[in-house]
């Protein structure tokens, strides 16, 4: 069995969880409170500005040239399309992009990024791939399931974004990542895929946090 296959198959439940989530499914059915997706699209816009980070560090630990490439054009469409819809969206909220980009971190995005950052950093390339993968499968995955929803992806609101997250464009950087994970994990000593599985668990836990915060537009956990 491929690694990500047992990865996707150990952690069904908390990716369901994740599809569950009452901010997921507004999204799908067009009733999410506005104000909560705005306070969720500035927050993901700095969470997106540390993750682009990790396609250069990417960049930095690759061996080869078409590693290298890939990792570059990530950090490329993070930046300029993934966040582009970001600044789309302050638009609609009539607000500058700059706003976005100046606004403060919560504590659980400067905890998911600086995770990542940290595991990217001090780790293996295969350790920065299973850091980041639950955030571009996990989004790929909830974008085409919404995109089946009937008029979900012509929703005048929402629409934009689940035509993002369901892209062909979009799923095919989620299946080089998946592939590049599985190709890294070949051979591995058991030991090393267990600390593997257990960084995935970390960041997929943290997406379920991430739905979570927004849709309490908490910027700490026990905000009313
Ligand atoms: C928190 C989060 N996770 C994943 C994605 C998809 N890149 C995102 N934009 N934001």
């Amino acid at each position: 069995m491929k690694f990500s296959e047992r990865l996707h198959k150990e952690l069904q439940p908390i990716w369901r969880k994740n599809h569950a989530h009452p901010f997921v499914k507004g999204i799908g059915d067009g009733t999410l409170d506005k104000e909560k997706f705005r306070f969720f699209m500035v927050q993901d816009y700095l969470y997106l500005m540390d993750y682009a980070k990790l396609f250069a560090i990417g960049v930095v630990k690759a061996k080869d040239v078409e590693t290298m490439g890939r990792f570059a054009r990530l950090l490329d469409g993070t930046l300029n399309e993934e966040m582009a819809l970001h600044r789309e969206y302050a638009k609609k909220f009539g607000v500058a992009e700059e706003e976005f980009e100046s606004a403060s971190p919560s504590p659980t995005t400067l905890a998911y990024t600086h995770y990542m950052l940290h595991v990217g950093q001090n780790g293996t390339l295969a350790d920065l791939v299973a850091a980041i993968l639950p955030c571009m499968w996990s989004y790929w995955e909830i974008g085409k399931e919404l995109n089946e929803i009937p008029g979900a992806s012509e929703h005048e609101f929402y629409g934009e974004w689940i035509q993002m997250y369901s892209s062909d464009e979009f799923g095919q950087l989620a299946e080089w990542c998946i592939e590049l994970l599985d190709e890294l994990t070949v051979g591995l000593p058991e030991a090393d895929l267990k600390r593997l599985e257990e960084i995935f668990l970390n960041t997929t836990r943290f997406e379920y946090m991430f739905w979570d915060m927004s849709y309490n537009q908490a910027m700490w956990p026990t905000d009313e």
